[in-house]
């Protein structure tokens, strides 16, 4: 049966979502856990594009085991050599090269011709090949291209050294039937002494991401590349949980295998909703909350008769979990520890210990910790310590009828507090007036939600804030979790602030 391998771009093209931000040990986190699931190969980063990409880049070289990792890089020596340089750590190192070969980007975007377009794709990738010995080349929107120049450009970087060949929808534009076209046309047309992977990347402007990828296979295609949860640029990218599934459910049609742990899919998945602030759609096929669930009485009647008439996937197949060990404020450090590797962390024996006493302060005001609950408190302990500024109080004071004020207490990376104080319409935008004076900033409010983490009186609130910077317009998000509405709000908001802060103090 033929393998298909799985190249995850998450951390790379997931994170060009708009107001996506992942730190460097989100990044691991996710990194070890798509290891976890199987992927082949992981697109780290760009390393050229920031310091802290780079570092990023360097860490997850460090961390994985097993998978390769990749660094992006345009057809510039300063980007292969910043790639090269973040990667040298890696165990199965790879370059991706790229440059766009549709007329309008060669035109309007890169301004130049055809033949400095061949000329660069020559030079670049023949440069890759002297520092890396898998090197991957993408003509960018080659959905778009002339599909004979296409062709040219990707035997340029064949015979420059390029042995895996990704064909971009980059702004996903094509179909199935014309995108499989163009797999089957390069495979049969291009010359090479060597085996050339082909791998399809796909974007769901018209929500074909998916069915693009599977087309690709059809037509010869032996790695996909996508997101987790479908993140990405504008609509996104093909989600790989999808593929993984489709291929496995109807290997009957497909005929192919995968490395991908499935019932390792729905963690995953969770872990990349979370850490990226982008939840995911109840009706989300494979990881959704309503994926599994049947609601009329005649799908139930025939669920109860035998499952399969309505579920043509379980939920166990995709790793959804029930709740096995329930944790409460007598539950000791033995079951905490289990519990926390049961749901696919890897902590130290430090962060035990720091997490089991915020555990337990938590347990103190809950009947039962949820999975939920734990999951925000490690998320919430991973993030605080990137933090620069800590939300120290908030105070208020509530006229009804009138404008609420708000004071608030920041602390800063040198431990140092500083107060203000202002107004508001309502309590939110009075902390939210009173935090923009201490950051001295003036960012507008893009996304506020507020959703309850489990049910019942004693839920915690979670918070999840997007603020977009008002010169740089850059966007970024702030996750706060607490008993009060209101100092979750804070919390989010300092956060995100914070973030914003250390990347203007960086660039
Ligand atoms: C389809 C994709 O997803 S491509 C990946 C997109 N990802 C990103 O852009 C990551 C974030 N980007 C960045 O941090 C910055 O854009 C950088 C660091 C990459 C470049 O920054 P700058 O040097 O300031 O350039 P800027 O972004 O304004 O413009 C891009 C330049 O790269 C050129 N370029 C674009 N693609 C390529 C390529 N594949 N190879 C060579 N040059 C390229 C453009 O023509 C333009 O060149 P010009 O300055 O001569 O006009
Ligand atoms: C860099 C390339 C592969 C890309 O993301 C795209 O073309 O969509
Ligand atoms: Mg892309």
């Amino acid at each position: 049966m033929r393998r298909i391998q799985f190249f995850d771009t998450t951390l790379r093209d997931g994170e060009q979502t708009p107001g996506v931000n992942f730190n460097t040990k989100e990044k691991v986190q996710i990194a070890l856990q798509l290891e976890k699931w199987g992927i082949d190969t992981i697109e780290a980063g760009f390393p050229v594009t920031s310091q802290g990409d780079f570092e990023a880049v360097q860490a997850i070289s460090r961390a994985a085991t097993k998978m390769t990792v990749a660094g992006l890089a345009r057809c510039q020596k300063k980007d292969i050599d910043r790639a090269y340089e973040a990667l040298q750590e890696a165990k199965f190192p790879q370059i991706h090269v790229f440059l766009a070969t549709s007329d309008i980007h060669m035109k309007d975007k890169l301004k130049m011709t055809k033949d400095e377009v061949l000329a660069s794709i020559k030079e670049h990738v023949s440069y890759a090949r002297t520092l890396f010995e898998k090197v991957q080349f993408s003509p960018e929107d080659a959905s778009r291209s002339d599909k004979n120049f296409l062709l040219e450009a990707v035997q340029t970087a064949i015979d420059a050294g390029a042995t895996i060949i990704n064909v971009p929808d980059t702004v996903g534009y094509s179909n199935p039937k014309e995108y499989g076209a163009i797999f089957a046309f390069l495979i049969s047309n291009i010359k090479s002494d060597q085996e050339i992977i082909f791998s399809s990347h796909c974007h769901d402007d018209l929500g074909m991401a998916t069915a693009n990828a599977l087309a690709a296979i059809e037509n010869g295609a032996n790695r996909v590349e996508g997101a987790i949860n479908g993140i990405g640029e504008r609509a996104g990218n093909t989600a790989l949980e999808e593929v993984a599934i489709a291929l496995h459910i109807r290997k009957d049609f497909y005929q192919c295998e995968t490395g991908i742990v499935l019932n390792e899919t729905k963690r995953t998945s969770d872990i990349v909703s979370r850490l990226s602030g982008m939840v995911v759609p109840r009706n989300k096929a494979i990881v959704g909350g309503n994926a599994y669930a049947h609601e009329s009485g005649i799908h139930q009647d025939g669920v109860l008769k035998n499952p399969e008439t309505y579920e043509i996937i379980t939920p166990q197949l995709v790793g959804v979990q029930t709740n096995s060990l329930p944790l409460g404020k007598l539950s000791g450090r033995h079951a905490f520890r289990t519990k926390i590797e049961e749901l696919g962390y890897t902590i130290s024996d430090d962060e035990v210990k720091k997490l089991f006493k915020r555990f337990k302060d938590l347990a103190d005001k809950k009947k039962q910790v949820t999975d939920e609950d734990l999951i925000a408190l490690i998320d919430d302990q991973v993030r605080s310590e990137e933090e620069v500024c800590h939300l120290e109080s908030v105070q208020l004071q509530y006229v009804s009828n009138g404008h609420q004020g708000a004071i608030v207490s920041i602390e800063d990376e040198k431990g140092e507090k500083s107060i203000a104080s202002a107004i508001g319409s309502g309590s939110i935008q009075a902390i939210y007036n009173s935090i923009d004076q201490v950051f001295k900033q003036h960012p507008t409010l893009t996304n506020f939600e507020m959703n309850a983490l489990t049910s019942g009186e004693d839920a915690q609130a979670e918070v999840r804030v997007t603020i977009e910077d008002e010169v740089t317009h850059e966007q970024v998000n702030g996750v706060g979790i607490d008993f009060d509405v209101l100092q979750a709000s804070a919390k989010a908001y300092v956060q995100a602030s914070s973030i914003l802060k250390s990347k203007g103090a960086k660039s």
